[in-house]
């Protein structure tokens, strides 16, 4: 194999009270997001006691992989660094060097395309390499997975069986309701080559979740966990605002399925967990909130399954894609560039 290691790069997060605000000041350095809303989210973090539970779920991801590649024969080395906080992803480039590593490929805790979730995590490779110095290992992002069966798979169970937790006989006035992260409409608009393409490729996962798990129901996409000045629009509507207008549809029930993440993270835990399921609490309906893929054996062996599509000899074949989407292993030079950035 060409590759030598495999690193695991996330997004981070606080695991005590005093690292919540310097891990907020990483997050939204130079992004314009306003005071009220950092102290805001900086209260969702302390209400937890400060610790984000994403750190956890990356060790618990981290180990399953591990174990994932001892049994299947796949001998690479796998690190993990993050965006806004420890481990960073410069000091495990700096490990990875010191062990030896020259070229490696990254596993990104995000499904999709987008400057947030794909460009980003990019541009973090690239400053922790350059941080790292000339002899800093190559470093190759596996594919945006968001069509693949392991992550397509978990998230139509969980569907299943948080339909399951309902009364049958309100089966006929229950509602699917899928959620991403909204981000602004500028970058929905700049994502991918030609546009669209977070919304696009979330847009094929809702239908795709919504097929194999309750072809039955009506289902919607809406969007979570808006940031930034009030003034800047961003994708809408807001998963509570949609809520508010099921019950005049006759809706008494909805599952709500975070088909924009692949962990119960912060934005799941308070956003829907504490915020939407307190909406619908207050509109009288019933609400389940599905889980996301975690460690699932299928999203696990999806990792094992993306470095062997790109490293096997006959690794075109392994390829595994249930959407009609356009995939690539490189994305060209000018996806998802923020407009300001355009040259
Ligand atoms: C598309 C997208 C994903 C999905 C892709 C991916 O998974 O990467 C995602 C994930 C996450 N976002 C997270 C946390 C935060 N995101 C923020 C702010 C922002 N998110 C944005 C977008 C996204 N975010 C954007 C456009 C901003 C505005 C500032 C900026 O332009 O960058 C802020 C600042 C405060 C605020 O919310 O205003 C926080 C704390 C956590 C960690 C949760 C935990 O700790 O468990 C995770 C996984
Ligand atoms: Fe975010």
């Amino acid at each position: 194999m060409a590759y030598d290691a495999l690193v695991l790069v996330s997004f981070g997060g606080p695991e005590r009270p005093e690292d919540v605000l310097p891990f907020l000041q990483n997050v939204t350095r130079g992004r314009g997001v306003p005071p009220e809303r950092l102290a805001e989210v900086a209260e969702h973090y302390l209400h937890f006691g400060g610790v984000s539970p994403i750190n956890q779920q990356c060790r618990d991801l981290l180990a399953a992989i591990r174990a994932d590649f001892a049994a299947n024969g796949v001998d690479l080395p796998v690190y993990w660094g993050n965006r806004n906080w420890d481990p960073m992803l410069a000091d495990t480039v700096a490990r990875m060097r010191d062990d030896g590593i020259t070229r490696a490929l990254a596993f990104v805790t995000s499904a999709y395309g987008g400057y947030s979730s794909c460009r980003q995590y990019q541009e973090d490779i690239a400053s922790a390499r350059a941080a790292v110095g000339p002899d800093a290992p190559l470093i190759e992002k596996l594919r945006q997975f968001w069509d693949h069966p392991g992550f397509i798979e978990p998230h139509a169970d969980a569907v299943r069986a948080a339909l399951a937790q309902f009364d049958p006989a309100k089966r006929d006035s229950t509602r699917l309701v899928f959620t991403a992260h909204s981000v602004p409409m500028s970058a929905a608009a700049s994502a991918g080559p030609h546009g669209g393409r977070y919304t696009a490729q979330l847009e094929e996962v809702a239908r795709l979740v919504h097929a194999a798990a309750a072809p039955d129901l009506a289902y919607d996409l809406v969007w979570q966990s808006r940031s930034g000045p009030p003034q800047v629009p961003w994708l809408e509507p807001d998963v509570n605002d949609h809520l508010a207008t099921l019950p005049e549809q006759g809706v008494t029930s909805v599952v709500v399925s975070p088909i924009g993440f692949v962990s119960d993270h912060l934005e799941v835990v308070w956003d829907l967990d504490t915020e939407a399921l307190e909406t619908a609490k207050q509109l009288g309906l019933d609400f389940v909130r599905a889980g996301t893929p975690g460690v699932d054996p299928r999203f696990v062996a999806m990792v094992r399954e993306l470095v062997l599509e790109r490293t096997a000899p006959d690794g075109e074949r392994l390829r595994r894609r249930l959407g009609e989407l356009p995939a690539w292993d490189t994305c060209p030079a000018l996806c998802c560039v923020p407009p300001a950035r355009r040259p």
